[in-house]
């Protein structure tokens, strides 16, 4: 795997996801349930700092007819950053790294009355082999910001921080039907989604305000997305 300046930081925040995203602690009363719509679940912790709202979110989601790397690299692919990501004046790949690490910087569109944001961050997507050799990858993007010569900061604009993971897990039902796992139909497919995401606003911005937009924007993006990569999908022959 070719290495490059933010590797080392990468497998430290990658680890850092893989250790503690998985853990169920959602029957500890830590997390606050934000929404809920079928599947999808979304929960907040409130958290603050200097009176800033760093709130983390974390979301589950269960996505029929898909496979974990299909949802994560459409999540990842700058291709199509802008046909699902319905809260983006812009986006612009900076540099690739290596095949598997892209640098983006983003512009947000305004949330009024905060000032305009805009985010710089890498995004590295990789599979993680499960213990059970049966089973298919698991597969994860870390979006986690990061500093970059082509992305100055462009006052009155304020530099938004993201920590960001899509972890996904595929399931294969009636799985001893299917010798050739490509020949799995995709009624056979689930896919089982975590999200956790913390954002520093990266300046004040009314608490009331965050947390409303906090609650309004997580569950509408999180079903926009998947519906794109269900709808992007479904004529496709499955990426396994
Ligand atoms: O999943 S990602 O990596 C996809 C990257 O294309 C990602 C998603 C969202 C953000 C993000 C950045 C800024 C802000 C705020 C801070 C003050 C004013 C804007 C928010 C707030 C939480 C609300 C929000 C949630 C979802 C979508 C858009 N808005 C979110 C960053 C990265």
């Amino acid at each position: 795997v070719p290495r490059h300046r933010l590797s080392d930081e990468i497998e430290k925040i990658v680890q850092e996801h893989l250790k503690f995203d998985l853990v169920d602690d959602f029957n500890s009363n830590i997390w606050e349930l934000l929404a809920a719509d079928g599947e999808m679940k979304v929960y907040r912790r409130e958290l603050e700092e200097n009176g800033i709202v760093l709130d983390p979110l974390k979301a589950v989601h269960s996505v029929k007819g898909v496979t974990g790397h299909e949802v994560c690299k459409y999540f990842w692919d700058p291709a199509v950053r802008m046909e699902w990501e319905g809260t983006l004046d812009s986006s612009r790949m900076l540099e690739a790294l290596s095949d598997d690490t892209l640098i983006f910087n983003q512009v947000h569109k305004r949330v009024w009355p905060a000032a305009q944001r805009d985010t710089c961050f890498w995004s590295h997507i990789r599979s993680v082999s499960k213990e059970n050799k049966n089973d298919l990858d698991d597969w994860i993007v870390v979006n986690y910001s990061t500093t970059h010569d082509s992305a100055p900061i462009k006052e009155p604009m304020i530099r938004a921080w993201a920590n960001v993971a899509l972890i996904c897990s595929t399931i294969i039902l009636n799985r001893d039907k299917y010798a050739d796992l490509s020949s799995v139909p995709r009624e056979n497919l689930v896919c089982k989604i975590t999200y956790v995401a913390q954002v520093n606003p990266g300046g004040w911005a009314p608490a009331n305000v965050l947390r409303a937009v906090y609650k309004r924007e997580y569950p509408k993006f999180l079903k926009r997305f998947t519906q794109y990569v269900m709808d992007k999908t479904k004529k496709l022959p499955i990426l396994l």
